[in-house]
């Protein structure tokens, strides 16, 4: 009979187990709480050195040529940049599409997406996506600013967005759409550009899928150029990392069975050649990684030319240093039509301030959409901050996992993602946890790709349950039975720590979030007991007291320094770009929000590739 991971740390422990435990160094050596007879040093923190006496931190281009109608059950935009384009026309059959091809991808048989999630336990599938907390969004505050913003939505059904997409609405049994899919969704199918900043896990992917397949399904681009060899897509959607490039392929491969769009990614770390021939194939939407995308237009194979949709996820992350001039290059130098021709949609959980600066020149006459308090942090996720000294945390974590044995969810194992700083902490620790009985896979960015690949299949499967990552894993991937994210280390920024802990507690579903804070971290004392206070969670005392040693010793330098009940706040209403109206839905009681830091901090890209 396989024993459980737990158990097997239970025989390493009693020395009747994992013989390769004797290769571990003596700390990482892990012996279950149970069988020892000592107390952690971490349980009890050191208290900070006197602090000086601090108080407690306390608890437009509009109408771009057209109106926007609510004609029979549907919005329809008449937009003026279409007729700007050459060969668009805009003869939408409700249901169908102009020249596509139902069940076939430009001659091969359409592959059933679905096909893996039916063949799975039904009572599972189920649980993914109806099982979702509506009532958990009730409450949530939205900010809409910009000029004549569409009104939102509060069912699918009040939005044509064609039979075959509605079809698959239903096959992934999204039953109403979550909030920033009800605002973001008739805004973009107005057609105007959108800066949409909304929590970690609340289904932005369809958000922004769902208007760009649906706007390809209803308009004709039987106009491309044909050019030997290169490819014409229309949509085109950037992403900061290959797992989520291929997380959103996968989605937008589900919206868009049997509706005739052909969606195709290209990553980095794979063949090029596999992904030239998709590309022969025929694409309409394409999904890429920066990198890749910039090598296939250097070698002429796709052109930006016909371009209609342009979306960035993790948009923030897409414009910060690290990737800004990639960035640039694709959407300013090579051939992608204008602002105001194309329609952007920016989405992300956090949006600095200096980002939506540097974000409004790929805009025209935007919307800006914040849902939800800051980031990710809702009631759905418990924080937990612990003291544990940097020689401590492997033993702290061990007993941690030892501890989840006792409380899988559903007689399932949790799954459990641990973050680390570097690529070689993350080596460290997915040994010592193997060589200590404790099934781990880690993945950065020096790991090849078939070996991110692998190591995430086998987390996800539940092979091994446990997770060592760097930042490489911390936005948008989307893990079902993620029950409890470890910052081991925790990061630099505010915003990398709202999103790590967004990979639990998605789509309504509860999820916990615990780190480990020591002297290293002071620069994150206060952001992170302003994120926990603002999110209803308990921060301890000794937390408070180091962030107000940090306030005063000038030690705080995160960009979300003010607090806000949102996750953004648009940018324009700071200053002199403010000509647009500002309208707040829901969010229960007061309190306003405060400044949305402003500046702009040196990230930590290291950890990326
Ligand atoms: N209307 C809906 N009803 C039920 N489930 C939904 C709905 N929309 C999305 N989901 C599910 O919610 C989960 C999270 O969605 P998604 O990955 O798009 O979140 P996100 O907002 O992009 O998160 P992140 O900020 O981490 O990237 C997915 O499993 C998705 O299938």
């Amino acid at each position: 009979m396989r024993t459980s991971w737990a158990d097997s740390a239970d025989n390493s422990a009693n020395g009747s187990g994992n013989t390769n435990a004797s290769a571990c160094p003596p700390r990482g050596a892990y012996v279950p709480p149970h069988l020892r007879n000592r107390t952690l040093s971490s349980e009890a923190p050191p208290p900070p050195p006197a602090a000086h006496p601090a108080p407690l931190p306390v608890n437009d281009r509009v109408n771009h040529g057209g109106q926007v109608t609510h004609q029979g059950g549907y919005f329809k935009a008449d937009h003026g940049r279409q007729q700007q384009q050459q060969g668009y026309g805009s003869s939408f059959q409700s249901g169908g599409w102009n020249g596509r091809g139902v069940g076939r991808e430009r001659g091969r048989r359409e592959v059933n997406p679905f096909e893996n999630d039916e063949a799975e336990d039904l009572s599972i599938s189920e649980q993914e996506n109806t099982g979702i907390n509506f009532d958990a969004y009730d409450d949530i505050p939205v900010e809409t600013s910009g000029e004549n913003v569409p009104p939102p939505v509060n069912t699918f059904a009040e939005i044509d967005l064609g039979d075959a997409l509605n079809q698959n609405i239903q096959r992934c049994k999204y039953v109403k759409p979550t909030p920033v899919q009800r605002y973001a969704i008739p805004i973009s199918l107005s057609g105007r550009d959108l800066m949409a900043c909304a929590q970690t896990g609340s289904g932005k992917t369809a958000a922004f899928c769902f208007p760009i397949i649906s706007g390809i399904m209803r308009e004709q681009y039987n106009q491309r150029p044909r050019v030997a060899r290169t490819a014409f897509p229309l949509a085109l959607i950037l992403s900061p990392t290959r797992e989520l490039s291929c997380q959103i392929h996968d989605e937008a491969k589900k919206f868009s069975y049997q509706t005739g769009v052909k969606v195709v990614v290209a990553y980095g770390g794979a063949p090029i050649t596999q992904q030239l021939r998709e590309l022969e194939r025929g694409v309409d939407i394409l999904v890429a990684t920066p990198g890749r995308l910039v090598d296939l237009l250097e070698r002429a194979r796709v052109s930006l030319q016909m371009i209609r949709y342009l979306a960035l996820d993790e948009a923030d992350r897409m414009l910060d240093m690290g990737f800004e001039p990639q960035i640039r290059k694709i959407v300013e130098q090579m051939d992608m039509p204008p602002p105001g021709i194309r329609q952007t949609l920016l989405f992300s959980a956090t949006f600095p301030k200096e980002i939506q600066r540097l974000a409004s020149d790929f805009l025209s006459s935007y919307v800006f959409l914040a849902v939800g308090r800051v980031g990710s942090s809702t009631d759905l996720i418990a924080q937990r901050v612990e003291y544990v000294l940097d020689s401590d945390k492997r033993s702290h974590l061990m007993d941690l996992l030892h501890a989840q044995r006792e409380t899988g969810i559903d007689g399932k194992q949790g799954l459990t993602l641990v973050f680390v700083e570097t690529k070689k902490g993350a080596d460290a620790l997915e040994h010592c946890l193997c060589v200590n009985g404790f099934p781990a896979a880690s993945i950065h960015g020096d790991r090849t790709q078939q070996e991110r690949e692998l190591a995430l299949r086998s987390f996800k499967t539940g092979n091994t349950p446990i997770l060592v990552a760097t930042d490489v894993a911390a936005r948008g991937l989307d893990i079902p039975r993620v029950a409890h994210v470890v910052n081991f280390d925790l990061p630099n920024d505010i915003d990398d720590y709202v999103h790590r802990i967004g990979r639990t507690g998605r789509a309504g579903k509860m999820g916990l979030a615990t780190a480990f804070f020591n002297e290293g971290n002071l620069s994150m004392a206060k952001p992170l007991a302003d994120l926990m206070q603002e999110a209803n969670q308990e921060v301890p005392a000794w937390l408070t007291r180091y962030a107000a040693r940090a306030t005063y010793s000038g030690g705080h330098r995160n960009r979300r320094s003010g607090g806000s009940r949102f996750g953004g706040r648009d940018f324009r209403k700071d200053g002199s770009l403010n000509k647009g109206t500002t309208d707040f839905h829901g969010g229960g009681t007061g309190g306003g929000y405060g400044n949305y830091g402003g500046g702009y901090g040196q990230g930590v890209t290291s950890a990326w590739d």
